[in-house]
């Protein structure tokens, strides 16, 4: 077969921006948003992000931390935004920032920051290739940077790589 060149795509093509209101049947009993619906919605922009850089069906594959620092409130508009910071082969990594707005007294404050990996799958499930993805900015070339190592350390604790092959990872404690 002739040799083909992979397709690049800028990773602004992934980007996604999703809002939802908190409703009552999002919260837990202090009235305010609960994590797991959170994730949720961080899952799904986060996949619709992978979807559109891959033009793929996308899955889960692992999710970074995720820490809940400040607590959303009932009545709150959430905003989700994610974009593809890199992808590998069949893998990509997305960025997802989410704010908290809240309407009535014009306060907005940015509450989550995650990394979600998606895999590309065929009909049958099996992993694909996906197009390589173009960084442009500053700030998506930052991230495309950390991506490698934030890889090496999920497939490091996800028992995929040994920590001895992490190169990339190894050189950030190579402090000498
Ligand atoms: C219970 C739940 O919540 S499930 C949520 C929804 N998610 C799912 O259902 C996904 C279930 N898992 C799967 O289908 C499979 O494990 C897959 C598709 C993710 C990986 O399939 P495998 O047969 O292990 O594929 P393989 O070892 O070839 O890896 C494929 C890619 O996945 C990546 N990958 C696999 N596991 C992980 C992980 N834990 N974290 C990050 N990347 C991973 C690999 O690094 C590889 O990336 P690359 O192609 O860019 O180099």
């Amino acid at each position: 077969m002739p040799f083909q060149m992979r397709k690049q795509k800028p990773v602004k093509d992934s980007f996604v921006i999703m809002t939802e209101l908190v409703l009552p049947n999002d919260t837990n009993t202090l009235n305010n948003l609960m994590g797991g619906r959170m994730m949720h919605l961080m899952d799904i922009a986060a996949a619709i992000s992978a979807q559109k850089h891959s033009n793929r069906i996308v899955v889960t594959a692992s999710v970074d931390n995720v820490s809940f620092r400040d607590s959303i409130a009932l009545g709150s508009v959430v905003t989700l935004q994610a974009q593809v910071t890199r992808s590998f082969n069949s893998s990509m990594e997305v960025h997802i920032d989410v704010w908290a707005e809240d309407i009535p007294s014009g306060t907005k404050m940015k509450t989550n920051e995650a990394f979600f990996t998606f895999v590309a799958v065929d009909q049958t499930g099996r992993p694909i290739d996906v197009p390589e993805a173009v960084a442009e900015t500053e700030e998506e070339i930052r991230l495309y940077d950390g991506a490698l190592r934030r890889r090496q350390l999920r497939l490091v604790l996800g028992g995929r790589m040994k920590p001895h092959e992490a190169t990339e990872l190894k050189a950030l404690f190579d402090l000498e």
